[in-house]
């Protein structure tokens, strides 16, 4: 089986604020992004990952892990999925449409090896793609505007999307271009795969692969990596 991985790390971390993009923000000793690259690098199973880099990025050149020989620096784009499809394009140069590949956020560094062996066990067994995901516990609410309740919704029906999110090279790209030309809002791999008819495994991932995303989530994300190590 033919693995490989792009990782989109081409962001700027409005939401997390500060000078520093947040896949270079410090943790546990090392940039955010060298955890996230180590956990795919980790698997032998993976034979290249293309690494989505913002097109000013100025600190990869000071990220030790970058320089493994199974990575290959892409530009990323405007959004994560423009920055996805050039990791897809990327890696066409070593692999076939009909290979595996894993898409998994730069601002997740706390993939455990167990999780993302799940994943691609899952989807090669039965030869559909996959995502990692959390099922919802708490209770849901909808609000239109914002400020009070609509209605409570079912929890029992929903998942919070993780990364990894594994899919055939060829289909996903497709699914990319396609999705993205018709003017749908892919801000996942798999809302791609579902809009264009592709059925997507739920594959039950740790609490602990949460995306760093404000600057609260840094703390949770050291406490969760100094476990996943010990
Ligand atoms: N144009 C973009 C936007 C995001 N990403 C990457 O997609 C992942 C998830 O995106 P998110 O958490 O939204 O990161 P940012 O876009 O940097 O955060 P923000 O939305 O707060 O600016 C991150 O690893 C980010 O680097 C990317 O490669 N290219
Ligand atoms: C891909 C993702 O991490 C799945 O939950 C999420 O959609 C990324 O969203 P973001 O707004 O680009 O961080």
């Amino acid at each position: 089986m033919a693995l490989y991985a792009v990782i989109p790390a081409a962001g700027i971390g409005r939401r997390m604020g500060g000078g520093l993009p947040k896949q270079y923000l410090p943790l546990a000793g090392e940039p955010l992004l060298a955890h996230s690259l180590r956990a795919l690098l980790n698997c032998a199973d993976i034979r290249r990952v293309a690494v989505a880099l913002h097109p000013e990025d100025e600190w990869a050149g000071s990220l030790p892990a970058l320089a493994d020989p199974r990575v290959l620096r892409v530009t990323g784009g405007a959004e994560r999925a423009d920055s996805v499809l050039a990791g897809l394009d990327g890696l066409q140069e070593f692999a076939y449409e009909k290979d595996w590949v894993l898409v998994h956020d730069a601002a997740r560094p706390c993939l455990a090896a167990r999780d993302l062996q799940a994943l691609i066990d899952a989807v090669t067994a039965v030869d559909e793609g996959g995502i990692l995901a959390q099922p919802v516990v708490d209770t849901l609410k909808r609000a239109v505007d914002g400020r009070q309740v609509e209605a409570t919704v079912d929890r029992h029906h929903y998942w919070r999307a993780q990364t990894p999110q594994m899919f055939r090279l060829g289909e996903l790209r497709a699914a990319l271009v396609d999705a993205l030309a018709a003017g749908v809002a892919v801000t996942d791999e798999a809302s791609a795969m579902e809009w264009a008819g592709h059925p997507v495994q739920l594959v039950e991932g740790s609490p602990a692969n949460l995306k760093v995303t404000v600057a609260a989530d840094l703390p949770l994300a050291e406490w969760y990596l100094r476990a996943l190590n010990t």
